[in-house]
């Protein structure tokens, strides 16, 4: 399936990111535990350059535990700070300041050498739509979200808000980007909801989650739907398999439109609502080797 998203006000988030990126200490990226890869703007790294980073690992609570944990040590591997958080709930919703102040710590210092006490940390919030940024600042802002004083050549100071005396958030729109290299990236954002159902047809759209959860997670299948999930064969082409399941649970459901057919649209939509509300389970789509040498 191709999927091609980059409606212009994504053009223009970028450009705000890139102007705005001065006047902040450090970038915290928002990304999905379930699709660790895939929520990650591949033009991030160009777009951030030296700025410090910190990576939440949001939406914990709908992904595997065992997933949160490898995608955690992946990235403490490799020189990252990572905070695990449910932004919903506020779970690590705490830690957030002490860890942006563990990184900075020496930038604290140098400040603290100049003389500016009680500068506050300013930090840039980014992630793709619907990844739980705005739940998570105001999680970290306790709810308040007061707007903090504009700040200097910051052309849209709303968007500033103020945690505390030491430190201001800087809230991003969503944003993607304009191609996804793997037609997996678009797929699974799709099936998180960062990229919007009318782009696509729900039903392709089931077959594939219906196939990854099978390969995966096919107990999860097996329990909620009360189907069974039988191996893949190699002579199974195109979208066979999932379709088949699809049509499993709508029987199983009592979907079924005239003439007795299995109603495997409505089953469709349906567990594509369910996948989102975390009523299937907890499941991480993508696991730290899915990574390519090249994109390390
Ligand atoms: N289960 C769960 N739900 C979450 C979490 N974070 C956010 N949500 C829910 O996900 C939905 C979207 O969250 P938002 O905070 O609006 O997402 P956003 O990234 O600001 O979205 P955009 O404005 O589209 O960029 C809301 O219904 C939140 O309650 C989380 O960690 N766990």
């Amino acid at each position: 399936m191709d999927i091609q998203w980059f409606p212009g006000h994504m053009k223009k988030t970028q450009r705000m990111i890139a102007e705005n990126l001065k006047y902040v200490d450090i970038v915290a990226e928002v990304i999905d535990a379930r699709i660790p890869v895939s929520s990650r703007n591949p033009d991030i790294d160009t777009l951030v350059g030296e700025k410090p980073r910190l990576i939440v690992l949001n939406r914990a609570d709908q992904a595997d535990p065992a997933g949160n944990r490898l995608w955690g040590d992946w990235f403490r591997s490799r020189g990252w700070s990572v905070l695990e958080t449910d932004a919903k709930e506020g779970k690590g919703i705490n830690q957030f300041s002490p860890v942006v102040k563990e990184v900075l710590k020496d930038k604290i210092q140098q400040w603290q050498a100049k003389g500016q006490v009680g500068r506050p940390i300013r930090a840039m919030i980014v992630g793709v739509p619907n990844v739980g940024k705005s739940t998570f600042i105001n999680k970290v802002a306790r709810r308040k979200s007061a707007k903090a004083s504009d700040k200097p050549g910051v052309t849209r100071g709303k968007q500033w808000v103020a945690v505390d005396a030491g430190l201001d958030l800087l809230d991003t729109p969503g944003i993607l980007w304009p191609k996804f290299e793997d037609p997996q990236t678009g797929l699974h954002l799709a099936f998180t909801g960062a990229v919007k159902d009318e782009i696509m047809d729900t039903e392709t759209l089931a077959c594939h989650l219906l196939e990854e959860l099978a390969a995966a997670y096919p107990a999860a299948l097996t329990e909620r739907y009360k189907i069974a999930v039988p191996e893949r064969s190699e002579e199974e082409e195109g979208l066979a398999y999932g379709y088949a399941l699809l049509e499993q649970a709508a029987r199983k459901r009592g979907f079924l439109i005239s003439g007795g057919e299995p109603d495997t649209e409505r089953m469709g939509k349906v567990l594509l609502d369910e996948f989102r509300a975390g009523k299937l389970g907890r499941f991480t789509l993508e696991k730290p080797q899915t990574i390519s040498e090249e994109t390390e």
